[in-house]
């Protein structure tokens, strides 16, 4: 991504190709012990009652990507209650042909020993070969919006970075890498004020691998604020999902540093502050995204709860235009009981705007009315204790019958 980002943002007018999940196995994956989705391109509807595993679902999905999936648990919490593993396996239909993507923690199975490769014990194989977790961005990205995520812009400053980092994550998978790298050099850093050491050599050392892995963090945010500003500017008014303008605040007081001199020069300029606090007090993991609810011309902190989720609802969105455009396929998008908190009028025009993306949305509620207008354009299960249940007939016929 180099040059004028609306110039970039342009070219999301051609049509993107979409990706879609066609079957979904799970195994022993939390309350689902066998699972089996037989699907076509259409959106997913996921509904039933409290605590049927609709949003298991949707986690196991989230880890087609890079990372611990959405609920950031811990493997062994995502393995069904005694078992020793799980296994999601997923077939894709995309602009780069079909692909089978299995990932899993199942020792000796599927996925090969315990030792192979990983993040931290998960595997991952495409089609047949076993691949780092990041290769899975060849084939498809996922974007998610979850009930948790409602607290975002009234929460603290780490929620936001997290998000800002999973929006660039989403378009630029080596995003990871980089933060790994950071947290390491800061983690020695921090280790040697701990240490009480006092020769330079040693800091200018580790600042310089802080340099190196922060500079490219504070780029990719930047180019990715830039480019989604320009992407939610471009889109038609009025919108259902008011406009955000974002502000990032990179996470330095005074001047930001552009080169890597620049960036090892402000640390060695604050050694004797970070030392003093223990930690450096200045950086990318200090940063912060400000987003201001456009028609209001009001800061998200402060608008009303439906305002806001209206907000983080209209920013998911022009994100998941931003990731289609940019990597030149459409993102899988996960929305957990968003239905239920838009009125009739806005659930219509959700429903428009993913068709109009081009994504493979998969929606859940514990109301299958909600999803009446989608028709034919989704897919319906229905959940229960009793298990999953393919549903032909829309859910409002379904459930009043
Ligand atoms: N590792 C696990 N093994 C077995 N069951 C689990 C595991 N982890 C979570 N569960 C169960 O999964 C269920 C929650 O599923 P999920 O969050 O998908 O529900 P849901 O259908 O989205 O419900 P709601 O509508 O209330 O949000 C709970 O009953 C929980 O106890």
């Amino acid at each position: 991504m180099t040059g004028d980002p609306v110039d970039e943002v342009r070219q999301s007018a051609d049509a993107v190709p979409p990706v879609s999940i066609t079957a979904l196995r799970l195994t022993n994956f939390r309350s689902h012990s066998e699972l089996s989705l037989r699907l076509d391109r259409r959106h997913v509807v996921l509904f039933g009652e409290n605590g049927a595993g609709k949003t298991n679902i949707l986690e196991a999905v989230s880890l087609l990507s890079p990372g611990r999936g959405f609920r950031r648990a811990t493997y062994a919490d995502m393995a069904a209650k005694g078992a020793s593993g799980f296994a999601i396996h997923a077939s894709l239909d995309g602009p780069v042909g079909p692909a089978e993507i299995g990932t899993g923690t199942i020792a000796g199975g599927a996925f090969g020993s315990a030792s192979a490769n990983g993040e931290g014990g998960r595997r991952v194989r495409i089609n047949g070969a076993s691949e780092p977790a990041e290769a899975m961005a060849e084939w498809l990205r996922v974007v998610w919006l979850l009930p948790s995520m409602d607290g975002l812009f009234s929460g603290g400053a780490s929620d936001r970075r997290r998000f800002l980092d999973r929006m660039v994550l989403a378009i630029d998978p080596s995003h990871g890498r980089r933060a790994l790298a950071y947290e390491k050099a800061m983690r020695q850093r921090n280790r040697l004020f701990a240490d009480d050491v006092r020769d330079d050599l040693w800091y200018e050392s580790v600042e310089a691998e802080l340099a190196e892995a922060g500079l490219p963090i504070l780029e990719a945010r930047q180019r990715l604020v830039s480019v989604l500003q320009a992407q939610i500017d471009r889109l038609p008014e009025p919108s259902p999902f008011p406009k955000s303008d974002l502000t990032l605040l990179p996470g330095f007081e005074d001047d930001v540093p552009e080169t890597i001199d620049a960036y090892r020069e402000a640390l060695a300029a604050g050694r004797y502050r970070d030392r003093a606090a223990g930690r450096a007090l200045v950086g990318p993991h200090r940063a912060d995204l400000m987003v201001q609810h456009r028609p209001k011309a009001m800061a998200a902190r402060l608008c009303s709860t439906g305002e806001q989720k209206a907000l983080l609802i209209g920013l998911v969105l022009a994100h998941a235009r931003l990731t289609a455009a940019q990597t030149e396929m459409t993102p899988i998008l996960l929305l957990d009981e968003v239905a239920a908190h838009l009125d009739a009028g806005r659930r219509a025009a959700l429903f428009d705007i993913l068709d109009e993306l081009g994504s493979q949305a998969w929606m859940t509620g514990t109301d299958g009315h909600l999803f009446a207008d989608l028709a034919d354009r989704a897919q319906f299960f229905h959940l229960s204790s009793e298990g999953v249940r393919p549903v032909d007939a829309p859910p409002s016929m379904e459930t009043d019958r």
